[in-house]
């Protein structure tokens, strides 16, 4: 039988909405960041009380407490309780906010993995899992780093040089942000994941936000506004964004709100690169090394 959770000095809690919740629900507050569930009122601080029969007393009511309605004849004044230390109040009124997080954590739970088909090989869509794993590659940061490096080393042309030097850069760029807030926010990735990704950093064992939906929707708008491409092509590399995104999702690597703040993050970066755009006029050390080597 499962134990009943405590509280700090080993009391069990009055009120926990943990004990209904299920665990990987937003409820369950499982994750040791998130405390969810209601504190105690008064469990551990009436001296030989039971906690929840403690705080129903009289003399322990808000009202008594205040003092607004002393009563007549109500018997001799009672000293005023010490006030209740923070972690011991409960809090009853969850701010709108608060509520609509919660619900947004549970949805994004569910729908994820609903949509995790491609998690293991005996899931339902696993025999995809293959190609799934191609599209994991299009988008990793390796080739693309590793290619950008290469095509600069071949480009004989100012223009083009620009281009791949701003494109290297975003490229950085990216990776620091990604790592930065991987590390900040540390959520594990889904339970359903199987850790077998291609070359990994050490905050990839977070999944938000999802590094490949970011180089995704950087790299995309990139290639958009710097190559003059057919319709049909442009096309095609919006639909490669998308679905190097999606196949996160289906992987079972990412959260449903990892890969969309990586969208919006990656659609940002591009912004920032364009604001700070590199030129022989505004970084001239950077071309005239390159040039030398
Ligand atoms: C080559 C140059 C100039 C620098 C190398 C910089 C560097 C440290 C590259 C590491 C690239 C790397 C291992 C990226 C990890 C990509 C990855 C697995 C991201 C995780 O994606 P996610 O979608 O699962 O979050």
């Amino acid at each position: 039988m499962p134990s009943p959770r405590r509280n700090a000095d080993g009391r069990p809690l009055a009120a926990s909405a943990s004990s209904t919740s299920s665990p990987g629900s937003p409820a369950h507050g499982g994750g040791g960041g998130g405390r969810f569930e209601f504190q105690s009122l008064l469990g551990s601080r009436a001296p030989g009380a039971d906690p929840t029969c403690a705080r129903l007393r009289a003399s322990e009511s808000p009202v008594h407490r205040r003092g607004s309605f002393p009563l007549a004849g109500a018997g001799p004044p009672q000293a005023a309780p010490a006030p209740l230390p923070e972690e011991d109040r409960m809090d009853l009124n969850p701010s709108f906010l608060g509520i609509a997080l919660r619900s947004l954590l549970a949805i994004d739970l569910w729908l994820s993995k609903k949509l995790g088909v491609c998690a293991v090989e005996s899931s339902s869509w696993g025999s995809m899992r293959p190609l799934m794993k191609l599209l994991e590659i299009s988008g990793h940061g390796i080739p693309w780093l590793l290619g950008t490096l290469y095509c600069l080393s071949r480009s004989d042309s100012w223009a083009g040089r620009e281009v791949l030097m701003n494109l290297l850069f975003a490229l950085l760029l990216d990776l620091l942000l990604v790592a930065l807030i991987k590390g900040l926010v540390r959520r594990r990735r889904p339970a359903h994941n199987q850790m077998d990704m291609f070359v990994t950093l050490s905050v990839d064992k977070y999944s938000f936000p999802s590094g490949h939906a970011t180089r995704a929707a950087l790299v995309s708008r990139f290639v958009l506004n710097h190559l003059v491409l057919a319709i049909p092509l442009r096309v095609l590399v919006v639909l490669w964004a998308f679905i190097v995104g999606f196949s996160r999702v289906m992987l079972g690597r990412h959260n449903v709100t990892d890969v969309a703040f990586g969208f919006f993050l990656g659609y940002t970066q591009y912004s920032i690169v364009d604001y700070f755009w590199l030129s022989p006029h505004n970084a001239p050390v950077l071309f005239v090394l390159w040039n030398q080597q």
